[in-house]
């Protein structure tokens, strides 16, 4: 879950020209193994019943289960075998054009560290717990594995058309942030979501948050919070239906359409809107 802050304009020292890097799973100590432990306990405990289908098939093909810090290449072996996509390792954040392109050809980028022991609920950069337990169990369906792909050329096309706040907005509301219906139900998906303990929680059950039906002008038009709880969340009737939407929906008149468009504040519920849940904001709110 990431925004355009720490990013360097090259590779640092020792990573490839296309800013991977060695994972450097022999390096981890069994501290660091017993933070993934940590993590992945607690959630475990959480997911069944709050997360979506598709995720928790994921983490069950993917055989997370195993204890400590997956090794990305065996990782990658099995989900290759499902749907083609590798993980790679990187040093932190990429600039968008490395990330895209890396996407855009079924390669997700992961942090190789993990948070430190007095970090567990929060940091501002992705780690591999964030990269690797929130995104990649996601990317073993063959349905959102597709629309990855397609947001990665998407991604790149965006960069020329100068629309990338844009396409970035769908990314957090989606792939980072997102709520799909299931069975009449409000499931979480988003990478930000499932990795978080508090969040998968609040996401789903605090009165202080809107749920909106997703709408992909309405989502690209919405700020979004980095420090925080999110404000909105948008509820997807289904993968199937988001691929659709979006690999059959040129983006480049929508951009034009929307890029002189004052953008929609956070919290703010606007005409139009599927109301599923109007939000308090009383955790916006309170005092602190
Ligand atoms: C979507 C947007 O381009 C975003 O800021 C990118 C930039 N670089 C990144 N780099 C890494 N390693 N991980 C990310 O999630 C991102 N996100
Ligand atoms: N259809 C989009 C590309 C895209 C597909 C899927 C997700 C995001 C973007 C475009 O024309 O740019
Ligand atoms: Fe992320």
């Amino acid at each position: 879950m990431v925004d355009q802050t720490h990013l360097l304009e090259k590779p640092p020292e020792g990573a490839s020209a296309d800013w991977t890097i060695a994972q450097g799973w022999d390096r981890y100590t069994p501290e660091e193994h017993a933070v993934w432990d940590t993590l992945y306990a607690r959630q475990i405990k959480l997911l069944p019943g709050r997360a979506s289908k598709a995720y928790l098939r994921g983490l069950d093909a993917l055989k997370l289960s195993e204890g400590g810090i997956p090794h990305f290449d065996e990782l990658s072996e099995r989900l290759m075998k499902l749907t083609g996509w590798q993980v790679v390792a990187v040093p932190g954040l990429v600039p968008d054009d490395v990330f895209f392109d890396h996407m855009a050809n079924r390669r997700f980028v992961s942090g190789n560290f993990i948070r430190r022991p007095d970090q567990l609920d929060y940091l501002e950069e992705p780690d591999v717990f964030h990269d690797v337990f929130g995104h990649v169990p996601m990317l073993a369906d063959p349905v959102f594995a597709d629309y990855l792909e397609a947001y990665g050329r998407g991604g790149l096309r965006a960069l020329e058309l100068g629309a990338l706040k844009q396409l970035s907005r769908l990314y957090w509301y989606t792939v980072e942030f997102g709520l799909v219906r299931e069975d009449g139900d409000l499931r979480i998906y988003g990478s930000g979501i499932v990795s978080s303990s508090a969040e998968s929680v609040f996401a789903l059950d605090d009165p202080s948050p809107n749920r909106i039906g997703f709408d992909l002008r309405r989502v690209m038009r919405t700020d979004y919070r980095i420090d925080d709880f999110q404000q909105n969340y948008f509820v997807i009737p289904s993968f199937d239906e988001l691929l659709r939407l979006t690999i059959e929906t040129d983006f480049a008149p929508l951009y034009d359409e929307i890029l002189p468009l004052p953008a929609i504040p956070v919290a703010q519920i606007v005409e139009g809107d599927e109301v599923i849940h109007h939000g308090t904001q009383a955790y916006a709110m309170r005092k602190r």
